[in-house]
């Protein structure tokens, strides 16, 4: 007679394990922002950051003797707007910009402006929201998600004739940014800090971007951590970024 053997029918069961808790003396954190730190909102100057962020990072980071960073795909503007008081260390513009280091990026592209003046037209052309960045620009079509392919052929034409540059694909985005910059190498470059000597990497993240940082944390020895629904490389996830704040807050209260 032939009898079931039970197995878990999940393609990934690993992701869906919770992840330990955050050890600030032992453990140093990568915290991504848009989708992981704040909700996604339906514009990228629409978002909300929870009061007393800036604050509760700040506290966090001497907690971890400063082991500790924000790795962004937003401008390092932006991120020192949207944190203001945060004064711990910054990577910005997906791995071109960062604070508290050299920046990873010393140039523009010499096509920057023709770059960024197509994706400028193109976007007013179809009533789609531009967003400039210093070392490139994104196009925003969460309002109009019908317009998804007309965008990604865009970009991708554009780049055909934009040496330096790669299409950045992003939550309902497109983005040119400077070719060979991306956050796993940025997690590189930070790790040669004397303060990351010895600790456990944790990166968290919730987009396509997040993807190469969260692998290099598990490269390294440390965990990735996915935000919210979709394919990763994470070996763990949380929900939400309501959950991040939890998380990194059961640490400090603990
Ligand atoms: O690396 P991140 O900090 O996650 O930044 C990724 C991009 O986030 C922003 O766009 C995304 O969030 C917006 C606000 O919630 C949303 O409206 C948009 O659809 C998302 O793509 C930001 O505007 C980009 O510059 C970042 O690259």
């Amino acid at each position: 007679m032939a009898y079931l053997i039970p197995m878990d029918i999940s393609p990934h069961p690993t992701k869906r394990i919770a992840p330990p808790p955050l050890e600030l003396r032992k453990h140093a954190v990568f915290v991504d922002f848009d989708g992981t730190l704040v909700d996604i909102a339906p514009r990228p100057d629409a978002i909300v950051v929870p009061s007393g962020l800036a604050r509760r990072l700040n506290q966090l980071r001497a907690r971890m003797d400063d082991a500790f960073a924000v790795v962004s795909g937003r401008s390092l503007h932006e991120l020192e707007t949207f944190l203001t008081g945060f004064n711990g260390l910054m990577i910005g513009s997906h791995g071109a910009e960062a604070r508290g280091i050299e920046p990873p990026l010393a140039h523009a592209i010499p096509g920057l402006p023709f770059v960024q003046s197509e994706l400028a037209a193109f976007a007013a052309s179809r009533g789609l929201l531009y967003e400039h960045k210093p070392h490139g620009g994104a196009i925003h079509y969460r309002h109009a998600p019908e317009s998804a392919e007309t965008v990604s052929v865009f970009v991708h034409h554009l780049l055909e004739r934009s040496p330096g540059f790669e299409v950045q694909p992003a939550k309902m985005a497109y983005e040119l940014r400077p070719a060979g910059v991306s956050k796993d190498k940025a997690l590189a470059r930070l790790w040669q800090e004397a303060q990351f000597a010895d600790r456990i990497p944790a990166y968290l993240g919730d987009d396509s971007t997040d993807e190469p940082a969260l692998l290099w944390a598990q490269e390294n020895g440390g965990f990735g951590i996915k935000i919210g629904e979709g394919e990763s490389a994470a070996c763990h996830r949380l929900a939400q970024p309501a959950d991040v704040h939890a998380w990194l807050a059961a640490a400090v209260e603990g």
